[in-house]
């Protein structure tokens, strides 16, 4: 069992405003170890910025525990809570960049404050633009780089400090899909290469298919659902996660539909003819509704709805068919 290093226990934050009080995060428990990528997704307002500021004490929870490797920050003097929020990097969607400073004055930024002598802090500012790939920019301004190179030198100054967690708000909601796709690429990198724990903050599935191993899911300020993305993604259990699962309000579990079958491919049998055996072997026609693969952790992982035959009896039997191919079958309602 891998080591805890982030516990939240019972948190709960509410906002006073002048509207009254809104409670952003409601009895929350999560748990995240060494060395996982952990993904919070939601939907806008459900409280994710929220949560992971609580994981730094950016935000103080009304009640409840956060223990960040091993210490209750609660516990803490300020001087020890400077020193926990040192081991955690943060990363946003608008960068936070210095303008007025080259890239490696914005890297050095925060060993100059923690006192890092000039020299050191500049060889220790190029060995993580090397990491990032902007060795050769150091020396431009964060105007002359694009929305991917900016959030890449936020990763730098984010690393400087040795973080054991790297806390990641929306870091790449203003990029597009291909740079999307470079620099979780390097966040998946420095995981491995630098055992940094990551937690990501998304409201696009996209993101935690790509490089999550765990994900919770949030909604209306309180964790629908957690677990490991594959068991999450092949099983959604609450109508939250279908919803993040299933594409553009195609879902299974609210609307009244025809008698359906999803159909969950574990990797193993996505690449066996199942389907076309299954139709010769019960002669029966199926309507195929809707089809995804997709790869996760590098297991192909796929999912189909497909509509059942109005006889009963032929039903039956190709339910008991996918069964028998150790595949999962859950009769849904859909509406495409
Ligand atoms: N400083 C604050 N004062 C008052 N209310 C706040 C404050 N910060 C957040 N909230 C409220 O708490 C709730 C959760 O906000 P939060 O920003 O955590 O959600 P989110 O899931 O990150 O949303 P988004 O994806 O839109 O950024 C919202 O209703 C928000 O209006």
């Amino acid at each position: 069992m891998k080591e805890k290093i982030i516990e939240i226990i019972d948190l709960t934050k509410s906002f006073h405003t002048k509207d009254g009080e809104v409670k952003a995060l409601d009895h929350i428990d999560l748990t995240i170890h060494k060395g996982d990528i952990f993904g919070i997704i939601g939907m806008s307002g459900a409280g994710k910025s929220t949560l992971v500021r609580c994981m730094n004490f950016l935000e103080v929870p009304t009640a409840g525990t956060v223990i960040v490797d091993g210490q209750d920050l609660f516990a803490l003097s300020k001087k020890e809570l400077r020193e926990v929020r040192h081991s955690m990097g943060m990363i946003f969607q608008q960068f936070n960049l210095l303008m007025q400073k080259t890239v490696m004055e914005n890297v050095c930024f925060p060993l100059e404050i923690a006192g890092v002598k000039k020299a050191e802090a500049q060889e220790k500012a190029r060995e993580l633009l090397a990491i990032v790939g902007l060795e050769n920019k150091e020396k431009a301004y964060p105007s002359q780089l694009s929305g991917g190179q900016k959030q890449r030198v936020a990763i730098a100054r984010a690393l400087a400090t040795n973080p054991k967690v790297l806390l990641c708000d929306e870091a790449t909601s203003a990029l597009d899909p291909t740079t999307t796709r470079s620099i979780l690429a390097l966040l998946k990198d420095i995981n491995k290469r630098l055992d940094i724990t990551i937690v990501i903050i998304t409201h696009e599935m996209s993101v935690i298919e790509g490089i999550c191993s765990h994900v919770a899911i949030i909604d209306q300020s309180k964790i629908a659902e957690s677990g490991r993305v594959q068991e999450i993604f092949t099983h959604p259990k609450t109508l939250a996660a279908q919803k993040l699962v299933y594409p553009d309000g195609q879902n299974t579990g609210e609307n009244i539909g025809e008698k359906c079958l999803r159909i969950v491919f574990d990797g193993s049998s996505s690449y066996d003819p199942v389907m076309s055996e299954m139709i010769l072997a019960c002669k029966a026609p199926v309507n195929i509704l809707y089809a995804d693969m997709k790869d996760i952790e590098g297991t192909a992982i796929g999912q189909m709805v497909i509509q059942l035959p109005s006889d009963e009896n032929l039903a039956e039997k190709i339910i008991y068919y996918l069964k028998n191919r150790n595949l999962t079958v859950e009769e849904v309602n859909y509406r495409a």
